[in-house]
């Protein structure tokens, strides 16, 4: 369960990013926070990662927290594998070595993510999407019961975006874990968050399919968006449009 009660930050005295801001995720809910950049939501969610310390309001947040951070500062130099057991850290010893529990879950969790074939490269080696899918493994090593991700689909090609969809979505309804994730794609919130919430002018808390209709999505990113049903082998996908106007810029046009 986590608790957000009128919480409000700014970096610039008085300039407040978000103030009063009010919401509940319950244990085994994913909640989707979507607004525009610089909104507010990496700021929000490392307030609930307990890195960030709010200029207002309080933040409780129950059970082992895991964090799929958008990207690590400063080049990483350790396999694969390592970056992975870091995440064990809390159930070693103060020097303690790992074990081949902790390696086996280790390897489950790069599996999970996709790239078991990926355990013995150089993290500062991969591209950005693989690092992303790295931390994502490293979180889950941790046993967490919590799990925070900044865009963590930001970098993935389509068929990886799918691969972390449909993890969110497993850790969820299977495993009851609770789960709050930024994004600036509203299909990916239509698809595996029950909540969602909006970080614009007023903000809007709730379920999924009412606050992302065709007006608030409008509201939020200033650009018509129309949300349309698709049928895929018997299932039915929500899927959202933004009405690009590409027409009417004083651009001048790209020379081909
Ligand atoms: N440590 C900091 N010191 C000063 N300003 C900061 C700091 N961290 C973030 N900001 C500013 O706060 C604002 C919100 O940043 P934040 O990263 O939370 O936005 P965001 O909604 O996650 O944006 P995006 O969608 O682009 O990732 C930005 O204007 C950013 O420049």
């Amino acid at each position: 369960m986590i608790r957000v009660e009128q919480a409000g930050h700014w970096f610039r005295p008085e300039q407040w990013l978000f103030r009063d801001l009010s919401f509940a995720v319950a244990e085994g809910e994913a909640t989707a926070i979507l607004g525009p950049n610089g909104c507010g939501k990496t700021t929000l969610l490392r307030a609930l990662a307990d890195t960030l310390a709010l200029k207002q309001g309080r933040i409780n947040v129950d059970g082992i927290v895991g964090v799929v951070p958008q990207a690590l500062r400063g080049d990483v130099g350790y396999r694969v594998i390592d970056m992975v057991l870091l995440g064990r850290s809390r159930y070693l010893g103060r020097f303690g070595a790992p074990g081949r529990r902790d390696l086996s879950r280790a390897e489950a969790c790069l599996d999970a993510v996709g790239i078991a074939d990926l355990a013995e490269r150089r993290y500062d080696r991969l591209s950005g999407g693989q690092r992303q899918l790295v931390l994502f493994a490293r979180a889950l090593a941790g046993d967490c019961r919590v799990l925070l991700l900044d865009e963590p689909a930001s970098a993935l090609d389509l068929a990886n975006q799918g691969v972390v969809l449909r993890l969110i979505r497993r850790l969820v309804r299977d495993d009851g874990m609770t789960v709050v994730f930024t994004t600036h794609h509203p299909d990916h919130a239509l698809a595996v968050a029950d909540k969602v919430l909006m970080m614009a002018g007023e903000p809007v808390f709730g379920p999924a399919d009412r606050v992302l209709d065709e007006a608030n999505l409008a509201r939020l990113y200033g650009v018509p968006v129309r949300r349309v049903t698709i049928e895929a082998d018997g299932e039915r996908i929500e899927a959202t449009v933004p009405v690009h106007r590409l027409t009417g810029f004083d651009a001048p046009p790209p020379r081909l």
